[in-house]
């Protein structure tokens, strides 16, 4: 490839107005990884009019989100973010710079920090009791249970207790608009790769995009509102939940705050709700059901990490988020279904802010930068030839863990990008996937075989099952 005699990475050759748009299909991620076995781990493709950098292999990984990490620190500005992410006011969609920063720090700081995540214990406890009983009836009478459908359902419960202080309001249907929003975040939107098609909004997403954006800020404003409300009476809850937190930033921030040199606007705290249960939901109740899939279909590793559980929490309870930390084959369990099943294949996509010569090529300004890190997760140069199989005893005894260091693996990113809810995520997919195991046995209904279930994924911003995961329990509790 040459451009105004530069020398770009190599890659396909594009049609005229789309570029390689037609060729990424159902799984955007498999046909990258071909691709890239044919062109390299520097990948070029032009998306419409967008230049787009594919990066396939933990070295390349290294020059683009360590070496030269600045340079990539942006994000494209796409339509979802503009119409339904506040503007992008929040910290995954924000242009790089000093008010992303700022954003950023405010929710390292003051929401996702350990103690303020450790404060929430006894809540998700309670979200996760009435889980195993659901499951536990189930099990008494021998029904098949939805387990993806299980799953979305208590981190949601968890995430909106967190967020709002309750998970249930009679007057409005948050989950129906949330559940919208994420599903407009997964679709395909032409108009972001074709910019002269904008105006016509082909695929009626524009017109979605507005409606779902209206509905979610109705909301909010009315329970906002109550909040502010409820603090002007001194109305006590047993933990501070994140609303609380920014509504009390807020009032303060007429005083200069230390840490945060910007003031928290009210615009501002609506675009951080939405991005924190949008980068919550989908994310956590992914890794817990694909674990879970191999956790099925691998019964000897099933069986492991039962008489882990059995031997640190007993049989007569169940686990407790002080167990986590001692849950050594837990651990290594959920490494290995994050690197068969990253959450984000893609990651999110990167922009770079200047032109820059990475490797001999010319990656220029603007273009949007995808790390296939489904491809590197299953390299057999990075994994042996036992790449594609769930053996998570290949992370014993080896330092990579779960912040990328090793760029072989990189679940929550890495570098400035990186994700700044990495503790809340695994504290969720640790203590639900725990319980479930500890708690119940767990067989396929219908006769079905464990190499008999289906794993198909469900391509979009994140990568869940594409059906959901059915399973008989059977409890194994003495209690
Ligand atoms: C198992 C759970 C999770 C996984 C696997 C995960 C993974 C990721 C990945 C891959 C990225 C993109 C990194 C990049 O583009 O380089 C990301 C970004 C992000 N994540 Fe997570 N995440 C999880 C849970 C959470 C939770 C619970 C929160 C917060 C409530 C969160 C908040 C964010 C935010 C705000 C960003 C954008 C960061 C930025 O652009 O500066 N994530 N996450």
């Amino acid at each position: 490839h040459r451009k105004n005699g530069h020398n770009l990475p190599p890659g396909p050759r594009g049609l005229p107005i789309i570029g390689n748009l037609h060729i990424l299909g159902t799984f955007p991620h498999r046909t990258l990884e071909k691709l890239s076995q044919k062109y390299g781990p520097i990948m070029y493709l032009r998306l419409g009019c967008v230049p787009t950098i594919v990066v396939s292999s933990p070295q390349a990984a290294e020059l683009f989100l360590k070496t030269h990490d600045t340079i990539f620190a942006n994000r494209p500005k796409v339509q979802y973010s503009q119409y339904v992410a506040y503007g992008a006011k929040a910290v995954g969609f924000t242009a790089y710079g000093t008010y992303w920063r700022n954003v950023r720090k405010l929710c390292t700081l003051e929401l996702l920090s350990t103690s303020k995540i450790d404060s929430f214990v006894g809540m998700r406890m309670e979200e996760v009791e009435l889980l195993v009983k659901s499951i536990g009836e189930a099990a008494v009478n021998r029904q098949v249970v939805d387990l993806s459908g299980k799953m979305v359902n208590v981190i949601e419960d968890i995430t909106y207790r967190m967020i709002f202080g309750r998970n249930k309001d009679e007057r409005f249907d948050l989950k129906g608009v949330i559940q919208d929003a994420m599903h407009l975040a997964g679709v395909f939107n032409l108009s972001d790769y074709i910019p002269l098609l904008r105006g016509f909004d082909l695929q009626g997403l524009t017109r979605r995009m507005k409606a779902t954006s209206k509905a979610f800020d109705k909301i909010l404003e009315t329970i906002i509102s109550e909040r502010e409300q409820d603090a002007s009476n001194n109305h006590q809850r047993k933990y501070q939940d994140f609303v609380e937190t920014m509504l009390s930033l807020m009032k303060n921030s007429s005083k200069t705050h230390d840490e945060l040199s910007f003031t928290i606007d009210r615009t501002n705290i609506k675009a951080i709700v939405f991005d924190m249960i949008a980068a919550t939901l989908d994310t956590s109740s992914s890794a817990i059901e694909w674990t879970l899939s191999e956790l099925i279909r691998h019964p000897r590793v099933m069986k492991k990490l039962q008489q882990e559980l059995e031997s640190v929490v007993g049989v007569h309870k169940m686990v407790e988020e002080t167990d986590l930390p001692k849950l050594e084959y837990l651990d290594v369990v959920i490494k290995e279904g994050l690197r068969l099943h990253p959450v984000g294949p893609l990651l999110i996509p990167h922009e770079s802010m200047e032109d820059i010569v990475i490797n001999g090529y010319h990656i220029p300004k603007k273009s949007r930068v995808l790390v296939n890190i489904w491809t590197i997760g299953r390299d057999p140069r990075a994994w042996s030839e036992t790449a594609n199989e769930f053996i998570p005893e290949r992370f014993i005894g080896s330092n990579i863990d779960f912040r990328g260091h090793d760029l072989r693996f990189m679940p929550f990113g890495v570098g400035r990008r990186g994700c700044p809810g990495m503790y809340l995520g695994l504290i969720n997919v640790r203590l639900v996937l725990a319980q479930l195991v500890h708690c119940f046995d767990w067989e396929l209904p219908n006769g079905m075989l464990v190499n008999e279930l289906d794993m198909t994924e469900k391509f979009g911003l994140t990568m869940p099952r594409a059906k959901p995961l059915l399973a008989i329990p059977t409890c194994r509790l003495h209690t």
